[in-house]
């Protein structure tokens, strides 16, 4: 089969969030495929759908699996847009995916990584360990509230909601000592005057699929898979096969906060996760290491061990 390309007269809509970081993602999408078939940018159509979720003051991924994850609040809308023929494709940040779509839907691709780390925010310190006995910290973020409680008790931790503009604001007006942001998001937006300074993975373990950019399509839409087939990058649709297999395993504790991250190196995919107590009080992690393509059964693997571990009052924290 010849693909048919889209062009001016036709062109392929590409549906997104209206955020200023969702709207970059759609356009690096956008340059890509443009790039891959040598088309122009009118060939493109970027189609704004609001957003349940885009209306709710505490938006983030590291929310309970439970409140947002497989009911999909950032991406319901989008999807029924998918669904209906509004448009052709859907550009997500993974990280806010659940990890089961709806039917007729297939989430399977993905456009090359960026920083998977998060980024530590602050006008006056630059790492987690130059934080004072007792000092303020500003995230929303269940995982990283439970991530730095567990291993810094004496830190305060407040809720920062809002977009990064907002949390921004809030730390400049003195309102915490530090935040914490995905360093993908500020790459992708160019925002080159935040102090931020990436933490390594092994201090805080990054949200799975933090910093990937997926793609959803119709199942039965086999021309616009074949196009999206051309800017897939496979290391990072192995990497997230693990990342997402681990969370779906886990997702019968839907409360606990998650964290997990899949590397390639040579022919070995090595996955590490970690479920938290949402007080910090508790933690447990684990790796698997494999070959490239066994990532899914060693994310299923982790997450059976690590909830063998856990036990079952584990997650019975209220
Ligand atoms: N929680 C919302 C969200 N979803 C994706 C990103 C960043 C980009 C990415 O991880 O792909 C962010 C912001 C953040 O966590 O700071």
């Amino acid at each position: 089969m010849t693909v048919r390309l889209p062009s001016p007269a036709a062109p392929l809509k590409i549906g997104t969030r209206g955020s200023p970081l969702a709207l970059a993602q759609a356009y690096e999408t956008r340059q890509r495929l443009g790039a891959a078939f040598d088309l122009p940018e009118e060939a493109f159509e970027i189609v704004v759908i609001k957003v349940t979720g885009d209306n709710r003051s505490m938006i983030d991924a590291d929310r309970p699996l439970k409140e947002i994850g497989n009911k999909g609040l950032f991406t319901r809308e989008i999807e029924e847009a998918l669904l209906d023929g509004g448009i052709d494709i859907a550009v997500h940040s993974t990280k806010d995916m659940p990890t089961v779509q709806p039917d007729g839907l297939i989430l399977d691709t993905f456009l090359p990584r960026e920083d998977v780390r998060d980024a530590f925010i602050s006008h006056s310190l630059s790492r987690i360990a130059d934080l004072p006995e007792g000092a303020v910290v500003g995230t929303s973020s269940l995982r990283r509230r439970a991530q730095l409680l567990f291993k810094r008790p004496d830190l305060n931790v407040v809720e920062f909601r809002g977009n990064v503009q907002t949390r921004l604001q809030k730390l400049a007006d003195g309102v915490a000592d530090c935040t914490f942001l995905a360093h993908a998001g500020l790459n992708r937006l160019n925002m080159t005057d935040v102090p931020a300074n990436a933490i390594d993975p092994a201090d805080m373990l990054p949200a799975i699929a933090q910093g990937a950019i997926g793609i959803e399509r119709r199942s039965g839409d086999d021309n616009t898979a074949e196009l999206l087939a051309a800017i897939h990058d496979a290391p990072t649709g192995h990497r997230l096969a693990a990342e997402r297999q681990f969370l779906f395993t886990l997702d019968g504790s839907c409360e606990t906060p998650i964290a997990g991250l899949a590397t390639i190196d040579g022919d070995t995919l090595t996955l590490t996760g970690e479920v938290l107590r949402p007080d910090g009080s508790d933690a447990i992690t684990g790796t698997r290491q494999g070959p490239v393509a066994d990532g899914a059964a060693m994310g299923t693997d982790l997450a059976q061990d690590l909830l063998q571990t856990a036990g079952p009052g584990f997650f019975d924290w209220h």
